[in-house]
């Protein structure tokens, strides 16, 4: 198969674009990335923000690793490269989501700095919100929720982040959430404040 060649692809510009829908909605899109080890509190943080928002009569979606690795990158494991590619296009349809003026939240160990930044890049200034679900790696393994670390411990998984792949903390995120410490209730709170204070969504009058 040939891959297309950039000339041979032209670029249709829509009639209904990003502004559009965001004056529809009342409110901006963005890209909510969460990166932490498993069990570090991605998924059940990012599902709680979700459904927050939809109590708002915001428009927002979860993209969460262990789903998007059923469908789109069911082909891919955990190499390095199979890890590049993996948050390559979860960047890629991140954007696509930012544009149809969605609020995306991504949930995906994205162990690599290298692979969120380029994600990161794809879009502009203030479109990205790097959220760092910090939790130990003690604090993971406490937590075991779906038994993968005991399993890892005894070799039966390879490559697992934390254990046998590399972790890349974030180094300056716009969030660090303290999973390990707090209150789910209180992380929700934490992402819905940053998200008010950068302007993404307004504040709910006290
Ligand atoms: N080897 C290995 N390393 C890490 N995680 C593993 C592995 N094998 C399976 N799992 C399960 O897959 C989930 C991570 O998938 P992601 O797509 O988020 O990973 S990555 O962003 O490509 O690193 C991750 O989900 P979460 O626990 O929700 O993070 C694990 O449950
Ligand atoms: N503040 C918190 N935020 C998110 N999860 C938390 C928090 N406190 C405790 N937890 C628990 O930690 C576990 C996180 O699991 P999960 O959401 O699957 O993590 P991940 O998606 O990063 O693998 C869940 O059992 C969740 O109930």
């Amino acid at each position: 198969m040939t891959t297309p060649t950039a000339s041979n692809l032209v670029w249709h510009e829509a009639s209904v674009d990003r502004a559009a829908r965001e004056k529809r909605r009342g409110h901006r899109s963005a890209i909510v990335w969460f990166t932490g080890l498993s069990g570090s509190g991605k998924s059940t943080l990012a599902n709680a923000v979700n459904a927050a928002l939809f109590e708002r009569g915001l428009v927002s979606y979860v993209l969460d690793g262990d789903n998007i690795r059923h469908g789109l990158c069911r082909d891919l494991g955990f190499s390095d490269a199979a890890r590049e590619e993996n948050i390559r296009r979860i960047g890629e349809v991140a954007k696509l989501f930012l544009d149809a003026g969605t609020i995306v939240i991504t949930a995906f160990v994205s162990p690599f700095r290298a692979d969120r930044e380029r994600a990161r890049a794809l879009v502009t200034e203030g479109d990205f919100y790097e959220v760092h679900c910090a939790a130990t790696l003690a604090a993971c393994e406490a937590r075991d929720p779906k038994g993968l670390y005991a399993k890892a411990r005894a070799g039966a998984i390879p490559h697992f982040t934390g254990i046998s792949s590399p972790y890349e903390e974030p180094l300056i995120p716009e969030l660090r959430v303290e999973t390990g410490g707090q209150a789910l209730a209180e992380s929700v709170e934490t992402v819905l404040r940053m998200l008010e204070e950068r302007g993404v969504i307004s504040a709910i009058p006290s």
